[in-house]
């Protein structure tokens, strides 16, 4: 149970809906479905239909500030199986970075594994009330590429298990790279925030708008005034 999971869900029933691609920049073969996970008749470039619209408003006020800059779409929805996929396969790949294999695992090194797994990766779970993030088309994962079309350097690839991930890791550092990294994290949250979007404190890339992560975020900032969360996950 992570804290955000006591907000309530209220669905308000808004549909799943195509991103318009064309609009942005996209990672692309998507990250998940070239190690093999699978998606059904649906696709990781879907979000709830405002989500969406958000999405374009933060692109807009981005290139207000740097013309022909574009929002980079790493990952969108995604179902609890594909969850469950990403979550073994991270666990899987973890044992391989330490030269290690499953069945020599020591009781305290699969313990610290699956404590760095679930350090980044929400638990998927089925329950309608603790639905992972994405699972409910609300949350995006998300980076900048720049006028000559180049991925901006945010100091670290999106999805890496490590220290470096936490949005501020750069934050107090004196290394002129450091602060570059910086700024371009808090530029990403400057134009996702405009538009109503938060940012999960420990993921410099991860967004979303309605869910109970925002809901939670919303309410730590403006406890007089408290907000639910209006998408759960789709089935
Ligand atoms: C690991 C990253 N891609 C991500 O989406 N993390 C959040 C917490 C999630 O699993 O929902
Ligand atoms: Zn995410």
């Amino acid at each position: 149970m992570r804290p955000y999971h006591k907000i309530p869900i209220f669905e308000c029933g808004e549909p799943l809906m195509a991103i318009p691609l064309e609009l942005f920049a996209v990672e692309s073969p998507h990250p998940y479905e070239k190690l093999g996970a699978t998606y059904g008749d649906r696709s990781p470039y879907y979000l709830r239909q405002s989500v969406i619209e958000n999405l374009i408003q933060a692109q807009n006020y981005l290139q207000l500030l740097h013309p022909n800059w574009r929002i980079q779409i790493f990952d969108a929805y995604r179902p609890v199986a594909v969850q469950q996929f990403m979550v073994d396969y991270s666990f899987a790949q973890a044992v391989r970075d330490r030269g290690l294999t499953d069945v020599e695992l020591s009781p305290n090194q699969r313990q610290e594994i699956w404590e760095a797994v679930y350090a980044i990766w929400a638990v998927p779970s089925l329950d309608e009330k603790t639905p992972p993030p994405h699972s409910t088309g609300a949350a995006v994962d998300v980076t900048l590429v720049d006028d000559a079309g180049e991925i901006v350097n945010m100091g670290s690839p999106i999805d890496e298990m490590s220290e470096r991930s936490h949005p501020d890791y750069y934050a107090n550092s004196d290394r002129p790279e450091a602060q570059k990294y910086h700024a371009h994290r808090q530029l990403l949250q400057d134009v996702m925030l405009k538009v109503g979007f938060q940012r999960n404190p420990r993921e410099w890339w991860h967004f979303s708008i309605g869910d109970q992560m925002w809901a939670w975020l919303n309410n730590q900032s403006n406890p007089a005034n408290p907000v639910t969360a209006r998408y759960g996950r789709l089935v």
